[in-house]
């Protein structure tokens, strides 16, 4: 456990990076300090490290007070990781990785053996072990600098806004690597990031900084979205949190509805009124876009299929939750969202209607839960 307790830092000069926080991280969660830029979290998380010594305050691991502990030996306990993964340029990827493990008193032999073990763990093969960084990509510079943050097999790992540097598309797989990666090893994690998308998908527990330094919230990312603790919260989550919020709500109970479906070979065959529509699927099920009367109208005066269709919405994994539920039926253009099982497989539709009654059902449900235990606990 990680503990801040009124933890201040004020730099030369009079700015207050952080100011007064109290915080508790437990151990194995998995925590984001997220907020506009200047808000104090990359102050905060040195402070765990001792890069940063507070003004006044106390910040203690596992109860003992850092200031404390020699700084190096806090440090060999601490992965950390930063923008680009901070990599040596003049060593290769493996001896990057080993670094800390040598440092820590391994052989430089052992530690190459734990290095090649953790780089496979990050999705890296020994293939890339022998070069340098600069030629790596963004997303496996990425992957190089949590693999050598791991190597010692450190309880917490600090990570400084490390996916910020690459693209989306490779961002949201270092994320799902993340989350698969703390499912494993269950370290004390701290990942700085002003980016709330990204700390709604990675954190157990998120605390919103807000300007001065001051923690504005901490809480599940879900509470977060559901009720911000002040406008600035508020403001900064978005305009859509109540959307985003979904995705922390399963979509089980909604109802998943036959739908009418044709293959590519019977699209012409079809009939279908005027505000008809039908699920084109391939001969293994898989869907391919929906058409209509004018559609069928096309095919039959000779039009290729993949003319006459309208390209299908976002998809709803069965199983997933009630966002994805609701993007699915708003994002298809007959209005009805498409259930696929794991295979990919057409398995019925989902009505954005259903998805909202969904919806009330569940907060009509909370409500009363904490209506009940309200009740319960002013008896006693
Ligand atoms: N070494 C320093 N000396 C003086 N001021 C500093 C120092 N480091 C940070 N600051 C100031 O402290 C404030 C908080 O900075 P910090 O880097 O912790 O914020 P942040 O929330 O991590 O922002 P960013 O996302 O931009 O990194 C800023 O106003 C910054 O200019």
């Amino acid at each position: 456990m990680i503990s801040f307790e009124h933890a201040t830092k004020e730099f030369d000069g009079g700015v207050v990076a952080v100011d007064d926080l109290t915080l508790d991280i437990p151990a194995e969660s998995f925590t984001v300090f997220v907020g506009p830029s200047g808000g104090g979290k990359t102050t905060a998380m040195r402070m765990i490290n001792r890069m940063v010594t507070p003004t006044s305050g106390t910040v203690r691991v596992d109860g003992r007070d850092v200031a404390g502990l020699d700084a190096t030996r806090l440090r060999l306990g601490m992965g950390y990781v930063i923008q680009n993964g901070g990599l040596l340029p003049h060593r290769t990827v493996l001896d990057n990785v080993a670094t800390v493990p040598v440092l820590s008193g391994d052989s430089r032999r052992s530690a190459r053996r734990t290095a090649l073990g953790v780089l496979e763990r990050v999705g890296l093969g020994a293939s890339l072990a022998n070069r340098y960084p600069a030629q790596l990509s963004g997303g496996q510079q990425q992957r190089v600098g949590v693999a050598r943050a791991l190597a010692a097999d450190p309880p917490i790992l600090l990570m400084d806004e490390p996916f910020s540097a690459v693209d989306p598309v490779v961002r949201e797989e270092l994320q799902t690597e993340m989350r698969r990666l703390q499912s494993e090893l269950r370290k004390t994690i701290v990942f700085v990031t002003h980016d709330i998308d990204e700390a709604v998908t990675l954190g157990d527990r998120i605390a919103v900084f807000g300007p001065g330094g001051r923690l504005r919230q901490y809480d599940a990312p879900d509470v977060v979205l559901a009720s911000p603790a002040d406008d600035f919260v508020a403001e900064f989550v978005g305009r859509d949190r109540g959307y985003r919020g979904l995705s922390f709500r399963s979509a089980s109970d909604v109802p998943i509805h036959e739908i009418r479906t044709v293959t590519t070979e019977s699209v012409g065959e079809a009939t279908l009124g005027e505000s008809g529509w039908a699920l084109v699927v391939s001969d293994d099920g898989r869907p391919l876009g929906w058409v209509d009367a004018a559609g069928v109208a096309k095919v039959r005066g000779g039009s290729a299929v993949s003319a006459a269709i309208a390209a299908g919405g976002s998809l709803f994994p069965l199983g997933a939750d009630l966002r994805q539920a609701l993007d699915a039926a708003i994002s298809s253009p007959s209005g009805i969202g498409v259930a696929v099982d794991a295979d990919g497989v057409v398995r019925g539709g989902v009505l954005g209607t259903e998805v909202l009654a969904g919806l009330s059902d569940q907060r009509r449900s909370e409500d009363a839960t904490r209506e009940r235990t309200e009740f319960g606990e002013a008896e006693r």
